[in-house]
């Protein structure tokens, strides 16, 4: 059997009110405080950082520039994406914990599970009424936004404009492999669009986080591909680039992928952010699809063309989207197989800390030696395998929590020290692999690693 597939998405849309928040996630909320790390960044340590309660103020007329005119005020909506790991989701969890004053909504989707999903909770409300936390889960069919926004996707928002009034804008964190354009282009110069959900938002502009320490190794890995990869077709995409992670890398090979990022996206504006750190004001309220809808329309008079914009958002990939009357339609493979990769979920029983210490071996020679250990390459199932990513919650056998954060061959395990007592321990933990190479017998490996039947 072969690694399971990566679906069913989980479309999570997330309130923030009344210019607080309050996380009813223990797990996020007990992130920040990790206690005993261990940090895994190719036999270096890597660096420790907590998510930072900023205080910066947004400039007022970039979140609410379309008050004040002639036109019903609709609420801007940005993309944002990058490649897997690029800290898309410390950036959201930034800006949810910046007091600025205005009310976000967010929507993530992700596949995975209850993994992912506690790496990821953030659950927000007005300290004043704590009846008002909101999050809601709706599965995907397909594990791809652009394939169901239209249905499931506008829905959850249309209820969202019902239920919670007019939002200052939205925040849409797209999956780690996803093309923004096809996503874009449901939300600009789209017929159905415009006679719907459009009369409420408009799209504001797509962010793209690079992570600057593996950014460079995917952008060139896109293009030894065939065809283009998602890394280049979200750089692509993008109005704004946020290369992340530069405290990881030296200013040199900073500036080396910044060129190589200007090479494939002159256009957009590009800030060297430390877990998504920006002033808001670049992100948000930037209105880059106006202007170029403004840009279009010139060119258009200029040059006498009335179709074929030639704007990058197009929906043009290979797969056929049109599921809005949700009929069955004939399934054409998503981007991950498109690329040959999966996800394998592995459910883990409490461990003891001899175990929780093979895992970690264990862990390390998966994503430093792409292999298994004691497995030679060869065996029955056995080959090389390719971690993109990986996130796990193990539970130890006194109590205890460790949460597994992963990119490439950068990991730690950290243990989460405070408010233990109210975590409601799940009884067992989960690792979540998503990558090439993740066979069934990667499952009966790690079991085998940690002496359990
Ligand atoms: N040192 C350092 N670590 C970072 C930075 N930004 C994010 N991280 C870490 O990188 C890891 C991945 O970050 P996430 O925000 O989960 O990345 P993501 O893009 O949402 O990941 P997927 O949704 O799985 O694609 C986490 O362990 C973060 O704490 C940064 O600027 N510097």
């Amino acid at each position: 059997m072969r690694g399971r597939e990566l679906a069913p998405t989980l479309l999570r849309v997330l309130y923030l009110e009344d210019k607080r928040l309050w996380h009813s996630s223990p797990h996020l909320s007990s992130l920040p405080s990790f206690a005993s790390k261990r940090s895994r960044h190719g036999g270096r340590r890597a660096r420790r950082y907590s998510v930072e309660l900023l205080d910066t103020a947004v400039d007022a007329q970039g979140l609410s520039d379309n008050d004040g005119s002639a036109q019903p005020r609709t609420v801007p909506l940005t993309i944002i994406c990058g490649f897997l790991g690029a800290g898309k989701s410390t950036l959201v969890r930034r800006i949810l914990t910046e007091r600025h004053g205005y009310r976000i909504a967010v929507i993530m989707n992700e596949f995975g599970d209850t993994a992912m999903k506690l790496a990821k909770t953030i659950n927000v409300s007005s300290p004043n009424d704590p009846t008002q936390q909101s999050e809601e889960v709706l599965e995907l069919a397909n594990g791809c936004l652009c394939c169901s926004i239209k249905d499931t996707g506008a829905a959850a928002i249309e209820k969202l404009m019902q239920r919670k009034g007019a939002f200052d804008h939205i925040l849409l964190e797209t999956t780690g492999l996803a093309d923004p354009g096809p996503i874009a282009s449901m939300f600009w110069q789209n017929e159905e669009f415009s006679m719907g959900l459009g009369r409420d938002i408009h799209l504001d502009g797509v962010v793209c986080v690079v992570d600057a320490v593996f950014g460079r190794q995917q952008m060139e890995e896109d293009h030894a591909a065939d065809g283009i990869g998602e890394s280049l077709r979200q750089i692509a995409a993008a109005d704004v680039i946020l290369l992340n992670k530069v405290d990881l890398v030296p200013p040199a090979d900073a500036d080396a992928l910044e060129e190589m990022i200007r090479g494939v996206n002159p256009a957009a504006s590009l800030y060297r952010t430390v877990r998504g750190e920006i002033d808001l004001k670049y992100l948000m309220g930037i209105d880059a699809y106006r202007s170029r809808q403004l840009l279009d329309e010139t060119r258009k008079t200029i040059t006498g063309q009335h179709g074929g914009s030639t704007h990058t958002h197009g929906h043009d990939h290979d797969h056929d989207c049109d599921n809005e009357h949700g009929h069955e339609h004939h399934r054409a493979p998503t981007h991950y197989e498109l690329r040959g990769i999966s996800s394998l979920q592995i459910d883990c029983p409490k461990l003891s800390a001899a175990q929780l210490d093979k895992l970690d071996e264990w862990i390390r020679t998966v994503l430093w030696e792409k292999q298994l250990p004691n497995q030679a390459t060869g065996a029955t199932g056995a080959g090389s395998i390719e971690v993109l990513r990986c996130k796990g919650i193990f539970v130890t056998e006194h109590g205890e929590l460790h949460v597994l954060q992963g990119v490439r061959n950068l990991y730690e395990i950290a243990k989460v020290e405070e408010g233990e007592e109210e975590l409601g321990l799940p009884d067992t933990g989960k690792l979540v692999l998503i990558g090439k190479g993740l066979h069934e017998s990667v499952r009966s490996n790690l079991m085998e690693q940690l002496g359990i039947a």
